[in-house]
């Protein structure tokens, strides 16, 4: 009798118990029916939940499930009666005899592969989501079982296996027990009724080297969700050091089940986020990771020596491509993207710009030499790295390859040591592309800087600091271009001067500051009653300048005297007290005349002297008298 004959008739592996073990004995029953199925799940509170939320969290169901019958209904009874003996299982076996063996973390191990493999579910239709589950939740059953029938022998492995890294595992339980987990677990889950669509890649995801299930099938997609459930496991239960060369392994495992790395973020949070939540509610525990990005970009100060590159591969033979895949992420933690021809290549380059292509000569559809014409024809391409391989060492290849523009050659059965070589030079143009893009950086930040800078002084130079006014400088170009407008159009334009009257007596009564506020408060009267079109500007202690283009003279006295009343009309605060002020205008329109802006201004100057003669409180024209207008 084999040892495992013997495990099974000892009856110390672990099997369900309570109503786990109701619903596997019923679910053999040729004529058991879901409804009786669910009759006994709901004898269980913590089952039927866990089932409902189960059924609820394959995210397609757009209606929620709400009663343990419409579960079961759902997930159907092979997949109830599994769901039913792993959460069995769960329950019993948090604790154990086994020392060496961390049930916890195994259970917290277990449920991050259950959902990672479902969420994978989502992306790459293989199986119905509970099954995945189902089967993340077991996939290593083997161990726990072993801890379980052997516990004495089984610490020994495991203190063996820390001790000595090297030796793996199964070579360790195989040599010390004579059955090692993967083959154990294997046969307790066909004898649970695991399908067999499951346990033959369960029982070679864990092979170092691959196991070659055809490409595009069912097996080899399952099994590669199992690798990158079972490394996400380990990325997020083991220590901080190695989980950014786990997440870059990731990146790339995932590109071969077409998972762009670019996506990698969003679906490893997310299905941390669920791990967090599940083990809350089945008391597992759960660390806390930081978001996916920062993990797999390392530390902020990483130098230039020690930046990944983005590599494209790109070869028609899958097991060369695997190969220089393996080594490219083993060795230096590059993140590496496949192509198994040329078009998807080029497409692939394109879109993750990669900083390296290796590319074999002769690829299918585009070839090696077409496809390095085609990058260097486009701006992107032209920075990357390009090194075509070939089968042969033949001279006139040679020269071809450097015609079509790459950057080196190799002979594809090239060593792990040349490609190191080889990538260094890469490495090299990447630190310096990199110095370079931050240097242009800064001087791009330099030159943002200096203009908002310098923005801001020409404004400086424009303005009145006290009211914010345009000042006189700004009030003469104004002036200029209105001037300039009005000659074109041949329309009329005014200029008034308006001054406060008696301004030094506010001053040398209340003091500068009062004297300052009653200039930003005029000026603040005179922009709120002038017209939209009009410019208000402060070219003087108490002078102000209001340009009107388009303006004649009648309109402009109309406008004056408004602005005059306004003025006296103001009332300001001196304490707890109030003063009023009057304001004199000179009003000017352009004349045939009249010579330039100066002489306009002039005029109005002189108007603004005779209001001032009159009295005061008055608007004047330049004709030295002043006019009687009505009031607006
Ligand atoms: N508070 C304050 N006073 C100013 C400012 N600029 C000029 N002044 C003062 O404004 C006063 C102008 O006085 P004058 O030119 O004699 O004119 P006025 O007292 O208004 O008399 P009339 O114009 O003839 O009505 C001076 O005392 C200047 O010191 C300023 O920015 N703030």
């Amino acid at each position: 009798m084999t040892q495992l004959d013997q495990l099974k008739l000892s009856g110390q592996l672990p099997s369900p118990r309570g109503v786990a073990l109701a619903v596997l004995e019923l679910s053999r029953r040729d004529n058991a029916t879901l409804g009786e199925i669910a009759r006994v799940v709901q004898t269980d509170p913590a089952l039927s939940g866990r089932l409902i939320k189960l059924a609820n969290s394959a995210s397609h169901i757009a209606r929620p499930v709400v009663s343990v019958q419409e579960a079961v209904v759902r997930q159907g009874m092979s997949t109830v009666r599994q769901l039913a003996l792993g959460f069995s299982l769960l329950d019993q076996f948090r604790n154990g005899a086994c020392t060496a063996f961390d049930y916890q973390e195994y259970w917290s191990h277990s449920l991050l592969m259950a959902l990672s493999l479902q969420a994978l579910g989502a992306r790459v239709h293989v199986a119905a989501a509970d099954e995945l589950f189902i089967c993340g939740l077991l996939a290593q059953v083997g161990r726990l079982a072993l801890a379980t029938a052997y516990p004495a022998e089984y610490d020994a492995v495991l203190h063996a296996h820390r001790t000595d890294p090297s030796k793996s595992l199964i070579t360790l339980e195989r040599s010390r027990l004579e059955i090692d987990h993967i083959e154990l677990g294997i046969v307790m889950m066909t004898d649970w009724g695991m399908p067999r669509v499951f346990t033959i890649p369960l029982a070679h995801y864990q092979d170092p080297e691959y196991t070659s299930f055809p490409h595009d099938s069912r097996a080899n997609s399952l099994m590669l969700m199992l690798r990158l459930s079972h490394r996400l496991a380990d990325l997020a239960l083991g220590s901080a050091d190695g989980r950014m060369q786990l997440a870059r392994e990731w990146m790339t495992l995932a590109t071969e089940l077409d998972l762009p790395p670019e996506n990698a973020g969003s679906f490893i949070d997310e299905v941390i986020a669920q791990w967090h939540d599940w083990g809350a509610l089945l008391k597992i525990p759960t660390s806390v990771l930081p978001p996916f990005a920062e993990i797999s970009h390392g530390s902020a100060e990483a130098s230039d020596d020690e930046a990944p590159l983005r590599i494209v591969v790109a070869d028609g033979n899958a097991f060369t491509r695997r190969k220089i895949m393996a080594l490219l992420v083993e060795d230096s933690g590059h993140v590496v993207y496949p192509a198994d021809n040329g078009n998807s290549a080029l497409a692939l380059a394109m879109e993750v710009l990669p900083h390296v292509i290796i590319a074999h000569i002769n690829l299918p559809l585009l070839d090696g030499l077409e496809l390095c014409q085609a990058l260097r024809a486009t701006d992107e391409g032209r920075r990357m790295h390009i090194l075509l391989m070939s089968d042969e060492h033949a001279e006139d290849q040679l020269a071809r390859a450097y015609e079509a523009g790459a950057d080196g050659y190799a002979h594809s059965a090239l060593s792990a040591k040349s490609l190191r070589t080889r990538l260094c030079a890469a490495q090299r143009l990447l630190q310096l592309q990199n110095a370079w893009e931050r240097d242009r950086a800064q001087l791009r930040q330099i030159a943002a800087e200096l203009a908002v800078a310098n923005r801001r002084l020409a404004n400086a130079a424009l303005t009145d600091a006290l009211t914010g006014l345009p000042n006189r400088r700004s009030a003469m170009d104004q002036l200029e271009q209105a001037w300039s407008a009005a000659a074109r159009a041949d329309t009329p334009l005014a200029v008034m001067v308006v001054d406060i009257d008696h301004f030094k007596h506010i001053n040398d009564t209340h003091g500068h500051a009062l004297g300052d506020k009653v200039l930003r408060e005029a000026a603040n009267a005179l922009r709120a009653s002038s017209r939209r079109e009009d410019s208000v500007c402060r070219i003087g202690g108490e002078e102000f300048l209001v340009i009107c283009p388009n303006t004649d003279l009648a309109a402009a006295m109309q406008s004056a005297e408004r602005l005059r009343a306004t003025l006296s009309a103001r009332r300001i605060a001196v304490g707890e007290a109030e003063c009023t002020i009057t304001a004199s205008i000179g009003v000017a329109v352009r004349e045939y005349d009249t010579a330039d802006i100066d002489g306009l201004v002039s005029a109005a100057d002189q108007a603004l002297y005779a209001a001032k003669e009159a009295g005061r409180n008055q608007v004047c024209t330049q004709r030295r008298r002043p006019v009687a207008v009505e009031a607006p």
